[in-house]
């Protein structure tokens, strides 16, 4: 148990190993309650191991690792597992197709993917709209979420994530498979989130700098599961630090509060 209150995720000298090869080692890294942290890295850099730590849904294979006040390996999961608001592709692929949109939202409240109780809480259903709504997706809450763009389903997933008003938010690549427009509307959605001082800690994990929605304060780069760079985005973002992350000369700019990256 870690005494600052405001600690959210505490990792020291963490590790995993599958099969012999590691898929993180000696990582530190500390979220506090009012961050936004973006984990950047190439494929298979261990983002999403990473994530999966977080949410407590992974043991480190060395070190420690604390998750809200909790040490991963010594707490009841299940519990942890409502305050933390999740949203992956691999659990996004178990939603059923003819599910209603405002269902696959509600149905967070229990933990479970797919309606399987008659009726909900009043509350809980008046939450599951009202954080539609804020995703910008109210009008659909009747739809079938098998009929929805890939854009609105993200946005649906958000919401689902928040369903349980959860002390941290992981978002595993939210804008993957969005065109132009998609992908600026959930990074807008996402930058009101990131500015709201009640709004969990949150991380996202993306490949892109251009998919960093405003707000968010701090960066985490990794490579080869190792952490090649982190602290406040202004500070990592660099063109050296991405460049030695992603393995190529870059070039990084920033406009505002947004950011870009090519080849250099
Ligand atoms: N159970 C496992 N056993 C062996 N290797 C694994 C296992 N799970 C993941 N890996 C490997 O660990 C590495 C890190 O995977 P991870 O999914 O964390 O990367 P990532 O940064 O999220 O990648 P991507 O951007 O492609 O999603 C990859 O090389 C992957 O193949």
């Amino acid at each position: 148990m870690t005494g600052d209150l405001d600690l959210v995720v505490s990792l020291d000298g963490v590790g995993v190993k599958r099969s012999g090869s590691a898929l993180l080692h000696d990582v530190d890294w500390r979220v506090e309650l009012d961050e936004r942290w973006v984990v950047l890295g190439p494929n298979g850099a261990g983002k999403t191991t990473l994530l999966n730590l977080a949410a407590g849904r992974l043991h480190p294979t060395t070190g420690s690792a604390h998750v809200l006040g909790e040490r991963i390996g010594r707490t009841d999961v299940n519990e942890l597992r409502t305050r933390i608001g999740l949203s992956t592709a691999t659990l996004a692929e178990r939603i059923p197709s003819d599910e209603r949109v405002a269902d696959v939202v509600v149905t967070a409240a229990w933990s479970v993917i797919g309606r399987f109780r008659e009726s909900y809480d009043r509350t809980d259903e008046a939450r599951a709209h009202a954080l539609l709504g804020q995703l910008g997706v109210g009008h659909l809450a009747e739809r079938v979420y098998g009929t929805l763009s890939e854009g609105e389903r993200k946005r649906v997933q958000v919401a689902r994530a928040l369903m349980t008003d959860p002390e941290l938010l992981l978002l595993d690549e939210p804008a993957a498979g969005l065109d132009l427009g998609g992908r600026e509307d959930l990074v807008a959605r996402l930058a009101e989130l990131a500015y709201d001082p009640d709004a969990p800690a949150m991380v996202l994990v993306t490949h892109h700098v251009e998919e960093i929605p405003p707000g968010f304060t701090h960066a985490l780069l990794l490579r080869d599961g190792g952490v090649m760079a982190q602290g406040l985005l202004a500070d990592t973002l660099t063109a050296d630090n991405l460049s030695k992350t992603f393995g190529l000369p870059l070039v990084v700019q920033r406009s505002g509060d947004r950011w870009a990256a090519r080849a250099a």
